[in-house]
């Protein structure tokens, strides 16, 4: 089963950007935190930036939207040509909707949800999105400790997958280090957001590479 590892920008150097993205080519995509001071208590960048991070990036831009009301905003990174966009289910009134104008677009529709958040009224929506983000801190800020008390979601995702016969990837974001990458793949995550654990390591590469096999081995035990 393979696996991805997607490094969040919102650890790296704000003025070196360029930099921080080609540091980490070796990973799968960037991962792209869009915050707007409502939805979550800090502010990042919009679509200006992103557009420049999409030109110079090595690898494909995953767009995490941490913002009131995505359906104005989340098509506009679609067509900057953003590989995934991903929007909170606690922000939008139709997420079947937008997923569908993401994907006309030609971006993954990926759907969000805080650590609080139910995932059951979305599990029979799955068809529907390409992957579903399942938060393993509260959105806003880096460098905060991995909530263990979500793993049930991801097993309620995983069976569904199963069960629908879909293969929507099941991303985690927050606190993922060497020891909760195996916690969450056990539990079905395929897809890694890692801010701090990437760019605080002295080799972004080997972290990278760590991690990749460290949710690999676990992945293949879980099967
Ligand atoms: O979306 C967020 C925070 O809201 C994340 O993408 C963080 O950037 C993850 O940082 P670490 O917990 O890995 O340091």
């Amino acid at each position: 089963m393979s696996v991805r590892i997607n490094p969040s920008i919102l650890s790296a150097d704000f003025v070196n950007l360029e930099r921080d993205l080609g540091v980490i080519s070796s990973a799968d995509f960037a991962h792209i935190d869009v915050m707007d001071n409502h939805f979550v208590p800090n502010l990042t960048f919009g679509p200006q930036m992103v557009g420049r991070l999409q030109d110079v990036s090595p690898i494909p831009l995953d767009v995490h939207l941490m913002i009131e009301n995505p359906e104005r905003w989340a098509p506009t990174y679609a067509e900057l040509g953003a590989f995934s966009v991903t929007f909170h289910a606690e922000s939008t009134t139709d997420p079947v909707a937008l997923a569908r104008r993401l994907r006309a677009i030609g971006a993954r529709a990926g759907l969000a949800i805080k650590p609080g958040t139910d995932i059951e009224p979305y599990l029979d929506l799955l068809p529907e999105f390409d992957q579903i983000l399942v938060m393993t801190v509260e959105p806003g800020f880096g460098g905060q400790s991995f909530i263990a008390d979500v793993m049930p979601k991801l097993d309620a995702l995983a069976a569904a997958n199963t069960r629908l016969g879909l293969d929507v990837w099941l991303q985690v974001d927050g606190g993922i280090t060497l020891d909760t990458i195996v916690i969450a793949a056990e539990h079905g995550a395929n897809t890694f957001v890692a801010g701090s654990s990437v760019y605080n390591a002295p080799d972004r590469d080997q972290a990278i590479l760590e991690l990749r096999h460290a949710a690999t081995s676990a992945s293949v035990h879980r099967h």
